[in-house]
């Protein structure tokens, strides 16, 4: 059976920042995402770098990842070089549009699809080998679009199928974009409802304050784990000569049996 990692809550913070890194190893994020790109301003590049490096080797409770600036800036290939060095759990890629770029670094890569071109893109980028997850990047997204940000996300829906399809179609994971308004935890569970349904494992978060909503609801519910019990106790109760069985008067075939394997060991 594939072994199914939780990907609920992945939170970025600024690697500058040395009171973020301390607090992030005490908070139940999923994955933690060291930035050294857009959250951080060119004067602090070099500091993001060093720190990020150190708090690598210092070491995380939880999985470390570390977003590196674009290999054609001027600080992406000696982000590249020390992280190549430390290895992170994960290496996550701004602004990826296409395959030919991506590192061989022997690490994980997030590849974050966050222009037209990477949505247009997304296949080829999920069917690479050594990538492990597409992350939506909605904000960079939304600009490039020239759309404008809506709370329902109505004008997003082709971009995050899109992704969730090609993410899935390569058996790779999927992650939603952040959520701005990181005080408004209605409107934050609204779109982790959504994202959820969608297809995404998790969602990436700026703020500590949004974990416990990613958590909630993108781990299964109750209602989901009862379900996933009552289909394998159908499915092995099956008479052996039939490809299915029926629970509550709804069909049930091997593909809810899986399914329901992947529910309960994320449960766990
Ligand atoms: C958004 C923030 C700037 C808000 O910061 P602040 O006002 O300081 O928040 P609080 O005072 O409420 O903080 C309370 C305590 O929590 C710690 N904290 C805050 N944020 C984080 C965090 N992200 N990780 C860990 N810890 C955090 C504070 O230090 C306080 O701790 P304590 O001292 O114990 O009280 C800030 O939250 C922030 O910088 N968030 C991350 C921003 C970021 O990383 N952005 C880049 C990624 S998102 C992106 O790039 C979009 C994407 O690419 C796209 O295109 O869509
Ligand atoms: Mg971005």
């Amino acid at each position: 059976m594939p072994i199914y990692k939780r990907r609920r809550s992945a939170l970025f913070l600024p690697a500058s920042n040395a009171r973020a890194i301390e607090k992030a190893r005490t908070l139940p994020a999923d994955v933690v995402i060291l930035d050294l790109e857009d959250a951080v301003s060119p004067e602090q590049k070099a500091l993001a770098r060093d720190q990020a490096a150190t708090a690598i080797r210092d070491g995380f409770p939880m999985e470390v990842a570390v977003r590196i600036n674009p290999i054609h800036t001027i600080w992406g290939e000696a982000d590249l070089a020390l992280m190549e060095d430390v290895k992170p759990d994960l290496l996550v890629l701004p602004k990826v549009e296409s395959i030919q770029n991506l590192p061989s670094v022997g690490i994980p890569l997030w590849a974050m699809i966050e222009t037209p071109l990477g949505v247009v893109h997304s296949r080829e980028i999920a069917e690479h080998g050594d990538v492990e997850a597409l992350v939506m990047g909605t904000t960079d997204l939304v600009k490039a679009l020239q759309a404008r940000p809506l709370p329902g996300r109505e004008n997003l829906m082709y971009a995050l199928s899109q992704v969730v399809t090609h993410a899935r179609a390569y058996g790779k994971y999927a992650l939603d974009g952040v959520h701005l308004d990181f005080r408004n935890l209605q409107t934050l569970e609204e779109v982790c409802i959504q994202g959820k349904n969608l297809g995404f494992d998790g969602k990436t978060l700026i703020h500590p304050a949004q974990l416990e909503v990613a958590n909630r609801i993108f781990s299964p519910s109750p209602e989901e784990i009862e379900w996933a019990r009552r289909v394998i106790a159908a499915w092995q109760a099956k008479d052996p000569d039939q490809g299915v069985t029926v629970l509550d008067g709804m069909l049930i075939e091997e593909l809810h049996a899986i399914e329901a394997e992947r529910i309960l060991e994320l449960a766990t």
